[in-house]
């Protein structure tokens, strides 16, 4: 199959404290991206947040609506923010072609019907990591290349949470609905992302982990500050983060990862900060 997806009902915290590891693997963790010639989406009722993959190598692929939406197309009632990991590509919508170079990224609004993604060379593909949220208003696309984005570097070598983090899609980059965007690398060295923790109960988040060397992994911690549970991913995984969960990670080396949100409001900042010392 070229096009799949697959439906993710929300839980309440007091539920997850009972999950075992396989329960909460399959409710949060997202092991099917970046697969070649496949366009794989998860739509999360957690704020209704699909988040996907499009490796074209050998064909192009379409962003067609799928069943849930219950839409002709699949930005009728939706944004989309994609960001390419991979090799040069290129996203044509309704005719109009935006190419993508590594790390850059595309903002479509409300309303665009025929989203195509394609890779300039089979050899060395485009990836294309996908996150779109309910929109109410059509706002215009937007390439977002390296120099638009706005950095913000984060933590230090002593407590081994050394970052740069890159705001692609916030709403002083771009005019959104809803969804937000960015990307965090670790440096060398460094393995905690998002350490101190925080939550931020009017947004949830999607983690997906890139850029992790193949023998290492990322334990990625969630759950209530007082009720954390890990879940242990590999290269090119994502996990869906509740608004009421803490979303960090320790790798084995260093690593990156694009984070997305949704949900009350826009504010990047908006977060409740989590004392270290007083995790359980
Ligand atoms: O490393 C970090 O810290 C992050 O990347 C944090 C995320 O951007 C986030 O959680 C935003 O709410
Ligand atoms: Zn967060």
């Amino acid at each position: 199959m070229k096009n799949n997806y697959e439906v993710r009902y929300a839980a309440s915290p007091q539920d997850v404290k009972s999950y075992d590891t396989t329960r909460l693997r399959d409710e949060f963790l997202i092991d099917n991206l970046m697969r070649a010639d496949e366009l794989n989406l998860v739509y999360s009722h957690f704020d209704r947040f699909i988040s996907g993959s499009a490796v074209p190598v050998k064909e192009e692929l379409t962003l067609e609506a799928i069943d849930p939406l219950k839409a002709e197309f699949f930005l009728e009632r939706r944004e989309l923010g994609v960001i390419n990991i991979g090799g040069a590509g290129t996203i044509t919508v309704d005719g109009e072609a935006y190419d993508l170079d590594n790390r850059e990224a595309l903002y479509v609004g409300q309303g665009n019907k025929n989203i195509v993604f394609s890779s300039k060379s089979s050899s060395e593909p485009a990836m294309f990591y996908i996150n779109s949220t309910p929109a109410h208003k059509a706002y215009p696309i937007k390439k977002i290349g390296i120099s638009d984005v706005e950095v913000v570097e984060l933590g230090a070598p002593e407590t081994c949470n050394a970052r740069t983090l890159r705001k692609y899609i916030v709403n002083s980059v771009v005019d959104v609905c809803q969804l937000q965007m960015g990307m965090t690398e670790l440096k060398s060295g460094s393995v905690w992302n998002t350490m101190p923790a925080h939550v931020h109960d009017r947004r949830m988040e999607v983690y997906f982990y890139f850029d992790v060397p193949e023998d290492q992994a990322v334990c990625h911690f969630m759950g209530q500050p007082q009720e954390t549970r890990h879940i242990w991913m590999q290269n090119n995984q994502a996990v869906i983060s509740p608004a009421w969960s803490i979303h960090s990670g320790s790798g084995t080396s260093n690593y990156t990862f694009i984070w997305g949100m949704a949900g009350e409001n826009l504010d990047y900042g908006d977060m409740d900060h989590c004392k270290v010392n007083e995790l359980k």
